[in-house]
């Protein structure tokens, strides 16, 4: 069978768990929204700073990937342009043939001029709602649940964790804390986390992308996450010979979701390079692996992209692209009857299609 080519993966259905809201901007739209506040940019042709914005994320280090987003926080600090990336980002997303999207972003950080953190979320959910709404429109359905961020080396995550339970009905499907890993433990924010667990509420951590073993295991162990934000690191409990250790025995008995960000990895230096990248392994070995773009923006991908990188890298065809984007679904934080109606009405028989 030929094996999956690019313009057929972004027809086929994909489910999308890990992408920021504020890493996922056209780059005309940083422009446009940037000649309104006055906020100098890098360069003012819409080829040029998306180039820019991926070479400088291509840094070797998360701290350096991080900078970029000054560009992009600056530029979203009114509810119109918070409405219009979050609006252009379903369309996006949905014209890429993602079916399912959990997109994040940082309330905390929309604060700069005079917004709440109520007006912040209100302005980022009524831009999906209606770009959802255009895409279906558009004959590309698209269905995005929220998920609210707090910064790890910031102190607002039970602010964050409280706003996120506030708006669970209006879209705000989760929780996740970001920003630099190293020195900033996931325990940090317990409160925030054991609040959630006592409200039912879902959550994922950013562990194991910039710091090792240690960040998974408290992530898993203390704070009781859902999934892991990359936890790519995980291979470092994994020895030579492919025997578990048990932290990464523990993660894959208890099917714990990895979030793996392909060239995200590749470009702060967590992969040496895709065909390197332990998400190989990690499929083999059967973890529950998910591919996603964590910003689309900074490493210049789509959805589609990702999962190309992967067929040429790795020789997937579509049965393992239906086996990453059944285990997205299946990990997904909106209920289990909805989830379920994504994978058997939409996903799996577009796959059988496929696969035939
Ligand atoms: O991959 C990441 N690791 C840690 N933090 C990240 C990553 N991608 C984006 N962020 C940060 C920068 C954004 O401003 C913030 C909220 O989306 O999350
Ligand atoms: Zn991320």
């Amino acid at each position: 069978m030929l094996s999956p080519g690019y313009e057929e993966i972004v027809k086929a259905p994909k489910a999308l768990l890990h992408d920021h809201l504020d890493g996922g901007l056209r780059p005309a739209t940083v422009i446009e929204l940037a000649a309104e506040v006055g906020h100098e940019l890098p360069a003012t042709d819409a080829t040029r700073l998306g180039q820019w914005f991926i070479e400088a994320a291509d840094s070797g280090s998360l701290e350096r990937y991080l900078e970029t987003f000054a560009h992009t926080v600056a530029v979203m600090q009114t509810e119109s342009a918070l409405h219009r990336v979050a609006y252009e980002c379903a369309l996006d997303l949905a014209a890429d043939g993602v079916v399912y999207a959990e997109v994040r972003f940082a309330p905390e950080q929309h604060l700069d001029r005079d917004l709440t953190l109520h007006r912040v979320v209100g302005a980022v959910l009524a831009g999906f709602r209606e770009g959802c709404a255009a895409a279906a429109d558009a004959g590309t359905p698209i269905r995005i649940g929220t998920l609210l961020t707090a910064m790890r080396h910031q102190a607002r995550s039970m602010e964050i964790a409280e706003l996120a339970v506030l708006h669970r009905d209006e879209g705000v499907v989760g929780f996740d804390i970001a920003g630099a890993e190293a020195g900033y433990p996931p325990t940090r924010h317990l409160d925030a986390f054991e609040y959630l667990q006592r409200e039912n509420f879902h959550f994922t951590i950013h562990a194991g992308e910039a710091f090792g073993l240690p960040s998974i295991w408290q992530a898993i162990q203390w704070c009781g996450a859902d999934r892991l934000g990359h936890g790519v690191r995980i291979v470092d409990d994994i020895s030579g010979n492919g025997q578990l250790g048990r932290l990464a025995a523990y993660v894959r008995d208890k099917r714990i979701p990895l979030e793996l960000c392909p060239s995200s990895n590749v470009q702060t230096g967590a992969a040496a390079s895709i065909a390197e990248h332990p998400i190989g392994l990690l499929r083999d070995l059967r973890f529950r692996v998910t591919v996603n773009t964590d910003n689309r923006l900074m490493s210049g991908t789509s959805m589609s992209r990702e999962m190309a990188l992967l067929v040429e890298a790795f020789g997937y065809g579509w049965s393992e692209l239906q086996w990453f984007t059944v285990n997205a679904m299946k990990s997904a934080f909106i209920p289990f009857d909805e989830r379920l109606v994504l994978i058997n009405e939409v996903i799996k028989p577009a796959y059988s299609k496929l696969l035939a």
